[in-house]
């Protein structure tokens, strides 16, 4: 697993302006196959109109599939130390489905985000699934660990739900506890307007792999 792992962090050597280039083409392509998803399950729109929208969707994806990658997308840096993980199920940006938008980074350590949950995030009625919350947390907590140069795997997540999380608005963030050993304990939250939903610690482990290459994964910036 390690090896397989590591294979999946590629040096491409994109230019910068090629990563802007793709930026620029592919985030707005996101952002469109985010709203169809929420259309997906919004629109009123009867069958003949749903039978001609999906005609449109084929032709899209005639057009997008044409020359594509197969697998995952990896991480992916360059020589200036831009990093990618545009697959990340909580962050990617050419993930249609992940939450987050901008990660914040305070000078105490603190990592945050403010999010917009729509109804695509449901569980209880109304309310967001408690899947979501720990993915949240479980991608928040992870880089709070990083940012603050203990990078790791998600060795366990705690997570307490201390009230429902309606959808709509939330906060989420996090700040390393303490290091143990190889081990990164960091606690965090998710909070509505009035104030905490979930909270949870999570045991961050560098495997050894990790350790080894500690400062590689130390320096680099958020990913974007
Ligand atoms: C470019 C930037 C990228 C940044 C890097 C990527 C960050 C990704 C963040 C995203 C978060 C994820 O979703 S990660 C995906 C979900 N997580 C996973 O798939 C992890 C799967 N599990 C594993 O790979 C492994 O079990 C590890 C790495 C967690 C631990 O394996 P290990 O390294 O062999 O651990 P081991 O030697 O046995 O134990 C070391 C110490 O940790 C303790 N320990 C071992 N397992 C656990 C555990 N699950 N929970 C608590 N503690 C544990 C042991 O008691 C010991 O404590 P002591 O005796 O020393 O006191």
């Amino acid at each position: 697993m390690t090896d397989s792992m590591l294979e999946l962090y590629v040096h491409d050597g994109l230019s910068d302006e090629e990563i802007d280039r793709q930026k620029a083409t592919y985030g707005p392509l996101t952002k469109d196959v985010r709203e169809l998803i929420q259309l997906a399950l919004q629109t009123r729109a009867d069958a003949d109109d749903v039978a001609r929208a999906r005609e449109h969707l084929a032709a899209a994806r005639e057009i997008l599939g044409c020359d594509r990658e197969d697998g995952p997308y990896g991480t992916r840096f360059n020589d200036s130390g831009r990093f990618r993980n545009w697959g990340n199920a909580a962050i990617g940006l050419r993930n249609a489905i992940a939450p987050i938008g901008e990660l914040h980074e305070d000078a105490d350590g603190r990592v945050w985000a403010d999010i917009h949950l729509g109804p695509i995030y449901e569980g209880p009625a109304g309310h967001v699934h408690g899947g979501v919350s720990a993915l949240l947390l479980d991608q928040i907590l992870g880089d709070a660990a990083r940012l603050s140069g203990h990078p790791g795997m998600t060795g366990t997540l705690t997570v307490r739900y201390r009230k429902r999380t309606p959808l709509g608005a939330v906060h989420v963030e996090a700040k390393l506890d303490r290091v143990e050993g190889r081990k990164a304990f960091v606690v965090g939250h998710v909070a509505d307007a009035e104030g905490i939903c979930v909270e949870a610690e999570g045991i961050f482990i560098a495997p050894v792999w990790m350790v080894e290459q500690r400062d590689s994964f130390a320096e680099t910036p958020r990913p974007e």
